[in-house]
C-alpha cells in the first residue's frame, strides 16, 4: 500500500473552542490520531492542539514519529485515522494548500537554478503577479539572510544555505501555518539563533503559526510551547516553564527523562 498522499482518511476535528487569544481556531487540532507506516502503527492515538500565532516545538528522539505527524498535518501522509483539523479545515483539504508552508528535511529547491530563479519560479507557481514578484522575492531573501547569495546556483550553496533557500520558498505565499521539519540541523549556533529569531518575528509580526520539529532538546527554550514526543505518543504539551514546574526538573531534557520514567497518573493523557 502507498505511503504517499491520496489515502488520508482523517476526519475534521469538531470545533473545540481551542482558539488562541485572537479568537482564531486552533492552528492544528488532533484527536486520537493513529498512523500506520510499512504495515505497523507509528502514531498511537495522538491528541494535541497547536495555538495560533505561537512557535510550537515538536521535540523527540529520532524515529519517534515527528515527520509522520508533520506529514499528517500538511496532508501528505496516507492512512491517517482519527480527527485532524488544520486552520479550521480537515487536514489535506485542497483549500489549505496555499495557507501552509512545509519545509521537509530534504531541500526542495532546483539545484540547476540560482536562488533568485528558484524563488521567482515558485512565486509564479503560486500565482504571484510579475509586478509583485520582485518585492516578494526580496522580502523572503531578507527573511532568511540570503540576499548576498541570490545569484548563486543552489548546487553551489552549503547545506545550511540550501535549507534556508527552501525555507525562503515556503515563506513566499506568507502562509498562515509554517511546518518545519528539523530546520536547524547542521547550522552553526549563530545561524540557529538567527533562524529562531526569524520564527518569532514571523509569529509576533505576522501572526504566523510555526510548528517546528527538532530532536535536540536544547532548542526547547526557544519555543513558546512544546510537544514532547516518544515512541509515537505525546508525553507533554506545555510551555517550557510549565513543563519544568510540572516535573520539578531543571531542564527540558531532565523533564523528558522524568516523564519517560514516571508512569502516567490514572486518567492522565499519556
Ligand atoms: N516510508 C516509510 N515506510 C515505513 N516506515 C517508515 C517510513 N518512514 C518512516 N517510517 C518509520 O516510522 C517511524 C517514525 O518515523 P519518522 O520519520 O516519523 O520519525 P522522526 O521522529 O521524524 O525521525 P527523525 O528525527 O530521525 O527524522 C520510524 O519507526 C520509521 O522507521
Amino acid at each position: 500500500m502507498s505511503d504517499e498522499p491520496g489515502a488520508n482518511r482523517s476526519e475534521p476535528a469538531r470545533p473545540r473552542g481551542a482558539a488562541g487569544a485572537s479568537g482564531r481556531p486552533a492552528a492544528v487540532d488532533a484527536r486520537e490520531l493513529t498512523v500506520e507506516r510499512g504495515g505497523r502503527p507509528v502514531l498511537h492515538g495522538i491528541t494535541l492542539t497547536v495555538t495560533p500565532g505561537t512557535v510550537t516545538g515538536l521535540l523527540g528522539p529520532s524515529g519517534c514519529g515527528k515527520t509522520t505527524l508533520l506529514r499528517s498535518v500538511v496532508g501528505t501522509q496516507a492512512r491517517v485515522h482519527g480527527r485532524l483539523s488544520v486552520l479550521g479545515r480537515p487536514a489535506g483539504d485542497p483549500g489549505l494548500r496555499s495557507r501552509i508552508g512545509y519545509v521537509t528535511q530534504e531541500p526542495s529547491v532546483h539545484r540547476d537554478l540560482t536562488v533568485r530563479q528558484n524563488l521567482d519560479h515558485y512565486a509564479a507557481v503560486l500565482g504571484v503577479g510579475r509586478r509583485r514578484r520582485a518585492a516578494d522575492v526580496a522580502r523572503v531573501l531578507d527573511d532568511v539572510d540570503l540576499r548576498d547569495r541570490a545569484g548563486a546556483l543552489t548546487a553551489d550553496l552549503s547545506g545550511g544555505q540550501r535549507s534556508r533557500a527552501s525555507l525562503a520558498v515556503a515563506l513566499l505565499g506568507e502562509p498562515e501555518l509554517l511546518v518545519l521539519d528539523e530546520p536547524t540541523v547542521g547550522l552553526d549556533p549563530v545561524l540557529r539563533r538567527d533562524l529562531w529569531r526569524l520564527f518569532h518575528r514571523l509569529a509576533a509580526g505576522r501572526g504566523t503559526t510555526l510548528l517546528v520539529s527538532s530532536h535536540v532538546m536544547d532548542e526547547a527554550d526557544r519555543c513558546d510551547r512544546l510537544l514532547l514526543m516518544r515512541d509515537g505518543r505525546i508525553l507533554a504539551d506545555d510551555t517550557p516553564d510549565g513543563l519544568r514546574r510540572a516535573t520539578g526538573a531543571a531542564t527540558v531534557e531532565d523533564a523528558f527523562l522524568r516523564l519517560v520514567e514516571t508512569p502516567p497518573a490514572r486518567g492522565g493523557s499519556r
